[in-house]
């Protein structure tokens, strides 16, 4: 791997009851970087994050994420490769009997953080998101655009380097959407690499990086300005 990626595959291939949804992927994603991964339903941009988590094992090729030799990982150290990654799924899963404060809690408790820095840490990572006033509130008296924050606040608790966002701006009026996309480029100035999959085109034109499109199996890079005016 390059010393500069944080995520490499090499001629990935995955296949579905002998259809190949993936095939023969190359792709790197770069130490900071922000890129979009898009393409139809069903292109495969599900499969592509779940190989990044290990949630899908590829049948050919080589995935390296972080130090991790994805592929070959055994069962035992997956734990460690997901605290590597923040993770972004549209459906917000938030735990809805928690505090906005306590379900960002959660994920550090989990890992055994100590509970002097699990103090520190979330209000710190509440603040990055604007919610710190929030912090007492329970998710169901939350507006969308603020139970995504929430998830994005838990999602760098744990401080990763790498970033996976799956529609996260999928539910959210275009307010709420341009909030979220603030927020991510901020945490991606600040030196996070973010990999984010979307149907969203206005968003990839609003706020343009590396565009990735996942097709008949093969990936290529697109002008995200271009995209739905063609
Ligand atoms: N476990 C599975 N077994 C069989 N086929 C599957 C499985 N998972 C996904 N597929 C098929 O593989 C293809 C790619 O699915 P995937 O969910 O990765 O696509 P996607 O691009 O994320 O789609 P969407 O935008 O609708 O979420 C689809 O045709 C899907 O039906």
């Amino acid at each position: 791997m390059s010393t500069h990626s944080v995520i490499e595959f090499k001629n990935v291939s995955v296949t579905y009851d002998h259809r190949a949804v993936l095939n023969n992927i190359n792709f790197s994603l770069e130490n900071g970087e922000f890129a979009y991964l898009i393409g139809q339903t069903g292109a495969g941009k599900s499969s592509f994050l779940r190989l990044i988590y290990r949630d899908l094992v590829p049948d050919h090729g080589s995935i390296q994420v972080a130090d991790y030799d994805v592929a070959s990982l055994p069962n035992s150290k997956v734990p460690y490769l997901r605290r590597r990654l923040g993770i972004v799924f549209q459906d917000f899963q938030l735990l809805p009997d928690r505090t906005v404060y306590e379900n960002v809690a959660f994920s550090m408790k989990v890992i055994g953080a100590k509970s002097s820095y699990i103090k520190q840490r979330v209000l710190e990572v509440l603040g990055m998101v604007g919610l710190s006033h929030k912090r007492k509130s329970m998710p169901e008296d939350l507006s969308g655009g603020e139970q995504q924050r929430v998830v994005i606040a838990r999602s760098l608790a744990n401080e990763p380097r790498i970033m996976l966002a799956d529609e996260p701006t999928g539910n959210l009026d275009p307010e709420a959407s341009a909030s979220i996309m603030e927020l991510l480029q901020k945490i991606n100035n600040r030196g996070m690499a973010v990999l984010m999959v979307t149907h969203d085109y206005d968003t990839v034109r609003d706020y343009p990086h590396r565009t990735l499109k996942l097709q008949d199996g093969s990936i290529a890079e697109v002008e995200p300005r271009k995209l739905g005016k063609v």
